[in-house]
């Protein structure tokens, strides 16, 4: 089961993420309360392990200033969140990182329709922390797909085992508060998907 912790602002949570075993870190760089500079972005990338993929999020920004603000921050990913063309990854392709493409569970589920190499399939509202119908997409999307929605430590086995994902990914559920992440809760959150595949 991969394992994403979305939304990192501070040094201790990413070392946190990184200790509890997490296989990616998200910094948002989008309109968000969790929103990070491209410096921000940087200097907790550097930190990060190569064997832990760092992820740049966004979210309706034009390919020029998805690859400005990425070339700036250093990451090694970019997740693109919303209404985005197929156009947008292929504008990026050329920079060799790993993208990620994002949406509700309306859109083409099929891992790679838009050349992007990792998907997520989020609730309507993303960063919301607002549980969905996980049920809803089982057995629909195809490949390397990771749910997200409204998942904490306390449901994420229930919604594995409704949507049976390839990974999951997290930003709120790990929050003691509105874009403050919690050391336990990450915990918490890495340790509970990895029994549920386990189990
Ligand atoms: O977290 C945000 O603020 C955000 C803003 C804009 C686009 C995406 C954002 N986060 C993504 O939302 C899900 C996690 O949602 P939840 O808070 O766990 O319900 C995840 O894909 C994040 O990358």
């Amino acid at each position: 089961m991969y394992v994403k912790i979305c939304g990192l602002r501070e040094p201790e949570h990413v070392a946190t993420a990184v200790e509890a075993g997490a296989d990616a870190i998200g910094f948002v760089l989008t309109r968000s309360s969790r929103r990070v500079t491209p410096e921000r972005a940087r200097e907790l990338a550097a930190q990060v392990p190569e064997h832990v993929l760092t992820v740049a999020v966004f979210a309706g920004e034009s390919p020029e200033q998805v690859r400005a603000v990425t070339l700036a921050s250093g990451v090694r990913a970019v997740q693109l969140h919303g209404d985005h063309p197929h156009g947008d990854f292929t504008a990026l392709r050329d920079l060799g990182l790993t993208l990620v493409r994002a949406g509700a569970a309306g859109v083409d589920l099929r891992c790679g329709a838009f050349d992007e190499d990792l998907l997520i399939v989020d609730a309507p509202k993303p960063g919301s922390g607002e549980p969905w119908d996980w049920a809803a997409v089982r057995g629909r999307p195809s490949g390397r797909w990771m749910l997200a929605g409204g998942l904490d430590p306390s449901n994420v086995a229930a919604a594995i085992d409704a949507a049976r994902p390839w990974g999951v990914d997290v930003s709120s559920g790990v929050e003691s508060a509105p874009g403050v992440k919690d050391a336990g809760r990450i915990r918490d959150f890495v340790a509970a998907a990895r029994r549920a595949a386990a189990g």
